[in-house]
């Protein structure tokens, strides 16, 4: 497939809120049809309770599921987990599982395979060196355990 028709892809997934195995849909669905806002659960730091402040002029950056869709390329590369944008493109050819699996994902919400997969505490070390922002509040769905 080319990269252009990727690209229209990924953004059009995104405009439906659509991960591509469909499971973080369900949840984003079943929060709106009940009308429902989302609990606005903070991203929290991997050590936990680290909320954001909308004050903190220090505040990591929002990104809204729009605009991380942009980044589903071999050459640019970003991930959600747990409301927290990871940029994975350096690190795609050193992944151990291989850099398909991660592409897969490019662009979209991540949180489920990763954790499903049930990556070790190293691995989660990892993906913090990762961090480059928050999803916009809007946009964030309720969060995972990691354990
Ligand atoms: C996007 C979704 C991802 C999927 C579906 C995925 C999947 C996998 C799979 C299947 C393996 C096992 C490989 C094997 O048995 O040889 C693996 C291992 C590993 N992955 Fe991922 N991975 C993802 C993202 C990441 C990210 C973003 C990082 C870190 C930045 C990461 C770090 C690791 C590490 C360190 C291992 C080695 C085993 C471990 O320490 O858990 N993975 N991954």
């Amino acid at each position: 497939m080319s990269s252009y028709v990727k690209s229209g892809l990924c953004l059009a997934l995104a405009a439906l809120q659509i991960s591509p195995d469909n499971s973080r849909h369900d949840v984003l669905v079943e929060a709106k049809v009940s009308q429902k806002v989302v609990q606005p659960l903070s991203p929290s730091n991997d050590n936990n309770n680290n909320k954001p402040s909308h004050d903190d002029e220090n505040a990591a950056p929002r990104y809204s599921r729009t605009e991380v869709a942009e980044h589903c390329h071999y050459d640019s590369c970003w991930i959600v987990v747990n409301n927290k944008v990871y940029d994975v493109t350096r690190f795609l050819r050193q992944h151990p599982g291989g850099d398909d699996i991660i592409l897969e994902y490019a662009g979209f919400d991540a949180t489920s395979v990763f954790i499903d997969k049930g990556h070790s505490r190293d691995a989660y070390e990892m993906l913090a060196e990762y961090f480059i922002g928050e999803v916009t509040e809007k946009d964030w769905l309720p969060e995972m355990n990691c354990t």
